[in-house]
């Protein structure tokens, strides 16, 4: 059996697939580093964890308890956010591999080091267990570089200051899970607590929302999504450069607009003007980005929602399409984020090339 992990900075969530890739059991640990609570399967209890590999500690238990022993698990796959420039395919992580993964944590400070802490977790688990990484930058790799280049002189080019994009594992699930179906030129929106679009024009991204960092796009949960540049190093100025990190991923967003809450089904449900203000921010930045999105497709034939909103949320969904009238008819399709089972396909397809 393959397990997957997805860890957050502070989440960690399992997926366990057989060799059919049917999907057995899935599960997560939330708040980890301290007070969180564990889902596996149907079952949800409260779990005090000091890290990640405790986190894994108790998910592993609890597949005991369901009769699946470490000794069924035959390899390890995990989701990687940050594979800079070089790393643009899934890969099996062998001593070098590990090595360029921590050589790419200064371009995601944010967003590597969980990653890093999942793999650690698992090796000092089972040391020799095949282990594989899938990375969110890939599916973007297949861009232009006037899509990725940012208007910097070649030095800060040349050392990887450029846009990457993220949620490619969602992206590369959407158009797998479109199959023949696919549309030509289609505008993927993923909108979850991180927030992306992504032009996809014949299964490959042309054009994405986010950049540098998964900072820019749209406004999200706690990340600003756009901000000028001379904004941030204002900020930084006044704060310092960790607080102001902290403020624009962890502080900003829907929490910090509202005041109340990132979340946004808290949002849609309270009826403070605060709370209104917020969720319109959501959907004008939403459709704001579309707009130039749609224009780097030269047109569009489909419109997809993903992620935690995009798929449950039936008033945001129709506030942007609202939005989007424009465009005429246009196919709407509501498409599972998929992120685990993609990255059990590409470890299963490496498992099997010798
Ligand atoms: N029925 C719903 N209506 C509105 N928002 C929802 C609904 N269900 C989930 N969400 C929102 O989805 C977001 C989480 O998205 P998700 O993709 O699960 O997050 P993550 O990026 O952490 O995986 C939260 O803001 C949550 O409020
Ligand atoms: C890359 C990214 O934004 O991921 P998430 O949606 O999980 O925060
Ligand atoms: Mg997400």
């Amino acid at each position: 059996m393959l397990l997957v992990l997805n860890t957050g900075s502070s989440s960690l969530k399992l997926a366990v697939f057989n060799a059919a890739l049917d999907l057995v059991v899935d599960g997560n640990v939330s708040g980890v580093g301290g007070k969180g609570r564990m889902a596996l399967g149907e079952a949800k209890t409260d779990v005090t964890t000091g890290n990640h590999g405790e986190a894994l500690d108790c998910l592993l238990k609890g597949l005991g308890a369901r009769g699946i022993a470490l000794s069924d698990i035959t390899g390890a796959a995990h989701r990687v956010v940050h594979g800079g420039r070089r790393l643009t395919a899934p890969m099996r992580i062998t001593p070098e591999a590990l090595a360029q993964i921590k050589a790419m944590v200064p371009l995601a400070p944010l967003h590597n080091p969980p990653a890093l802490a999942g793999i650690a977790a698992v090796t000092a688990k089972l040391p020799n267990l095949a282990q594989f990484a899938s990375f969110d930058t890939a599916f973007h790799a297949s861009q232009s570089d006037a899509a990725t280049a940012y208007a910097l002189p070649r030095a800060q080019r040349d050392a990887g200051i450029r846009r990457y994009g993220f949620h490619g594992l969602s992206y590369a699930g959407m158009v797998r899970q479109f199959g023949d179906k696919l549309p030509h030129r289609l505008l993927a929106l993923h909108l979850g607590a991180g927030v992306s679009l992504c032009a996809i024009k014949d299964g490959r991204s042309i054009a994405t929302s986010m950049g540098y960092s998964p900072l820019s796009g749209p406004t999200m949960a706690t990340r600003t999504g756009d901000i000028d540049g001379m904004a941030v190093l204002r900020i930084a100025q006044e704060l310092g450069f960790d607080a102001a990190t902290e403020l624009l991923n962890k502080q900003s967003g829907l929490l910090g607009l509202s005041g109340i809450t990132a979340d946004m089904r808290a949002l849609l449900s309270d009826p403070s003007p605060d709370a209104a203000f917020a969720v319109e921010h959501f959907v004008y930045s939403v459709v704001h980005q579309a707009g130039g999105l749609i224009a780097a497709l030269e047109g569009v034939d489909a419109i997809a929602f993903t992620g935690g909103i995009g798929e449950n949320s039936a008033p945001i969904r129709e506030r942007i399409m609202a939005k989007l009238a424009w465009l005429g008819d246009l196919p709407v399709h509501i498409i599972p984020a998929d992120e685990e089972r993609q990255i059990a396909i590409d470890a299963t397809s490496l498992l099997n090339t010798p």
